[in-house]
């Protein structure tokens, strides 16, 4: 993809990775990806904001050749693949400055030992004049990592907003085109990447809603065009109270805890609750997250292994009680063969979450009549308790 022109004075530059498939080598990819950097072009300077994943360089090397200088290279966050880049663009400009926050700066050159000399660093609501366009910073830690920030520019009304406002999906359209069609991606993203952080994100949405806005031009995904739907799409993600939802993760090796997730998945539809359920042999851990992003409710399923949980209901464990989620109910159900510790050490690993944990249904070997009324019980506490909040 050659660099294209958003205004007169702002180009994206980056690459779209249709194939990959698998993130930070956890999280499934299904439509591919993209890392876009943006070049501004101020009367006086130029900036590059922000570069690509290492193994895409040649491509973003190639959209800077003949360019007659770079004076700036924003980095918003250190994270390699926005960042990996930089030191061959500063091979290629070596009188280029790299624009960070002072704890960036710190990291880039931990991750990619860029030498002292080659930093400025901004505080929150610094600018940088490039003649007629301005870059003015605004410090956004935990937006996902410590050292990050964003950058506006106010003659254009356009937010660089790095992994905030994200999607992963590799496409040929620059703005988002259908708001339907990509929702999900958006969704999933926030999921992934941004739910752990939800206080904070808060504070920032707010930040970024005092802005004129025009457009929020994202390091992943596509460029907005509308802003007002994803701030809304945040917003209610963030702060709308969970739903009548049970998330409900399973694995079962001989097929038992499997006939009580079935029964339970009935019992819960008959009290009026919504069940996610995900088999975690095949289940997409995106998808997992997305659920979470909206359940008032978590139920692990597992069969007792080696005197624990399954290991793959330990893995989901971990995952959701390190997304915080807002659940704001906790059980596990599911077959053992003689006895073990699957309920305490499944409910100590969920030390994030402000829970309240119902009852375990456990049963030896296949579930009885009487295992199956335990499972009833769980589904009409949890309609209630659904109720009594008024999750809907
Ligand atoms: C590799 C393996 C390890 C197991 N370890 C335990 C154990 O430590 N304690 C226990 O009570 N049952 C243990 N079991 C038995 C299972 O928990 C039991 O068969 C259960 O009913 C299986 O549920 P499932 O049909 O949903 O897979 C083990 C089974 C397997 C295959």
């Amino acid at each position: 993809m050659d660099q294209r022109k958003i205004t007169e004075r702002v180009f994206w530059l980056g690459a779209v990775d249709w194939d990959r498939r698998l993130f930070d080598a956890l999280i499934p990819l299904p439509d591919g990806t993209s890392y876009n950097a943006y070049l501004v072009r101020g009367s006086e300077k130029t900036a590059l904001l922000d570069t690509v994943d290492p193994p895409m360089a040649p491509k973003l090397l190639a959209q800077l050749d003949g360019a007659q200088d770079l004076d700036f290279i924003v980095s918003h966050h250190a994270e390699q693949d926005h960042s990996g880049t930089i030191p061959l663009v500063l091979e290629r400009f070596p009188k280029a400055k790299v624009v960070c926050t002072p704890k960036a700066k710190g990291m880039l050159e931990d991750l990619l030992y860029l030498p002292e000399n080659v930093f400025v660093t901004v505080d929150d609501g610094d600018t940088l004049s490039l003649g007629d366009r301005t870059l003015k910073f605004l410090h956004t830690p935990w937006v996902h990592w410590p050292e990050t920030m964003v950058t506006y520019l106010p003659e254009e009304g356009i937010l660089f907003s790095c992994d905030f406002f994200g999607s992963h999906i590799a496409s040929s359209d620059l703005f988002v085109v259908d708001q339907g069609q990509v929702r999900e991606a958006f969704k999933r993203y926030f999921a992934e990447i941004m739910m752990p952080f939800r206080a904070v994100i808060a504070k920032n949405l707010e930040k970024v809603k005092a802005l004129d806005l025009r457009m929020i031009a994202p390091s992943h995904g596509q460029i907005l065009d509308d802003p007002s739907w994803i701030i809304e799409a945040y917003r209610s993600w963030i702060s709308n109270p969970p739903r009548n939802l049970v998330v409900l993760p399973f694995v079962s090796m001989h097929d038992s805890t499997r006939r009580m997730v079935d029964h339970f998945i009935s019992a819960l539809a008959l009290q009026g609750v919504a069940v996610e359920p995900f088999n975690l042999t095949v289940a997409d851990i995106g998808k997992l997250a997305m659920a979470l992003v909206d359940a008032a409710t978590l139920v692990v399923a597992t069969p007792t292994v080696l005197a624990g949980p399954h290991p793959l209901a330990a893995y989901a464990a971990f995952v959701a009680n390190a997304l915080r989620p807002k659940a704001k109910l906790l059980s596990v159900i599911g077959s053992y063969g003689w006895g073990g510790k699957t309920v305490e050490m499944l409910s100590s690993m969920f030390f994030n979450l402000k829970v309240e944990v119902l009852d375990p249904v456990l049963c030896k070997g296949l579930p009885t009549y009487k295992d199956f009324e335990a499972l009833d019980r769980l589904a009409s506490t949890i309609a209630s308790k659904h109720r009594e909040n008024g999750f809907s």
